[in-house]
């Protein structure tokens, strides 16, 4: 921990299949936001839990018509940068790769293994070329701090696991999923990839709460996932997901030094911008204001 600044976190909440709102918001309020990325999933959610400033985004928006390869990750992370979100709880219904991971447990992941194809998932392209550091892909602080508010409400909980993130949208073939269980892995979802890159590249911390809904489709005694069962897994799950959240709001939104311990993403930037400033394209810096401008943009 360095101490030099002190942090009023702005805590946002992505919220994923099955989760369209969050509860217990004081002033309210659903905005457009627009970003120079495109447009996010949705309006955000803008509002106060005990004083603390929230954002919430439903990842595929209200009703789940954005299918995870479709999503635009960039402009639902600048969105969220732009409303000054500083620490992402990511929300996902996840399928369980190991016995003791039932469903209704939360899995506070702390890996994961991106196998998805084709999605954007940099916003550092020609012009402005950076590479930041993914060996923590995940806030050591949040994650720990999930997981305590969690067990407080008597929820199961998994602290640490990777998550492998395919392309989808179709669920895995047993032999695929035989696979990912031999590599250790705990849990299987289609978004958090690229979400937690980018949400590195613009310096938020991230954690995620896996929520296991099903044993994807290894388990001789478990049906294969469907959308059905993950759906009703997650009927019964949200009310555990929503409490947890208006519990964790609180906890996370303490003013808090400047956190450079395990996972912490706020000054990711730092020395990771490889293009001197000679050499940057102005026409590509303009897009960068919200995600790079402490680095790009002050002296
Ligand atoms: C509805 S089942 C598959 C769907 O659910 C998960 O989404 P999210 O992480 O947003 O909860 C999974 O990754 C798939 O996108
Ligand atoms: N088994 C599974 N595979 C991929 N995404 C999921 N989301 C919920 N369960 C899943």
């Amino acid at each position: 921990m360095v101490a030099d600044k002190m942090i009023e976190p702005v805590i946002g909440v992505i919220g994923g299949s099955g989760l369209y709102e969050i509860d217990g918001l004081e002033n309210r309020e659903w905005r457009r936001c627009e970003s120079p990325w495109g447009s996010p999933s949705d309006e955000l959610l803008f509002g106060t839990l005990d004083g603390v400033k929230c954002v919430f985004l439903p990842r595929h928006g209200r009703g789940h018509p954005i299918p995870p390869s479709r999503l635009n990750y960039r402009a639902n992370i600048d969105a969220l940068k732009r409303a000054g979100v500083t620490d992402i709880i990511s929300l996902s219904a996840v399928g369980s790769l190991k016995e003791e991971l039932a469903p209704g447990h939360f899995v506070l992941v702390d890996q994961f293994i991106d196998l998805t194809q084709g999605r954007p998932r940099t916003f550092f392209e020609e012009g402005c070329v950076a590479h930041v550091s993914m060996g923590e892909p995940v806030s050591a602080r949040m994650a720990s701090t999930l997981a305590d508010e969690a067990e407080k409400l008597g929820i199961t909980v998994a602290r640490g696991g990777s998550y492998v993130v395919i392309e989808g949208p179709q669920f895995s073939t047993r032999a695929e999923s035989e696979l990912y269980r031999s590599w250790g892995a705990s849990v299987i979802g289609m978004t958090n990839m690229p979400e937690a890159r980018l949400a590195r590249e613009a310096e938020m911390n991230y954690a995620t709460v896996a929520m296991v809904t099903d044993y994807d489709c290894w388990h001789e005694e478990h049906e294969h996932v469907t959308v059905e069962a993950v759906v009703r897994t997650m009927k019964s799950n949200s009310k555990h997901a929503r409490e947890l959240v208006r519990r964790a709001i609180p906890a996370l939104g303490r003013t808090r030094p400047l956190c450079t311990g395990p996972g912490a993403a706020e000054r990711a930037l730092d020395n990771a911008i490889i293009t001197p400033p000679e050499a940057r394209d102005f026409s590509v810096l303009a897009r960068l204001d919200a995600v790079a401008g402490r680095v790009l943009f002050s002296s």
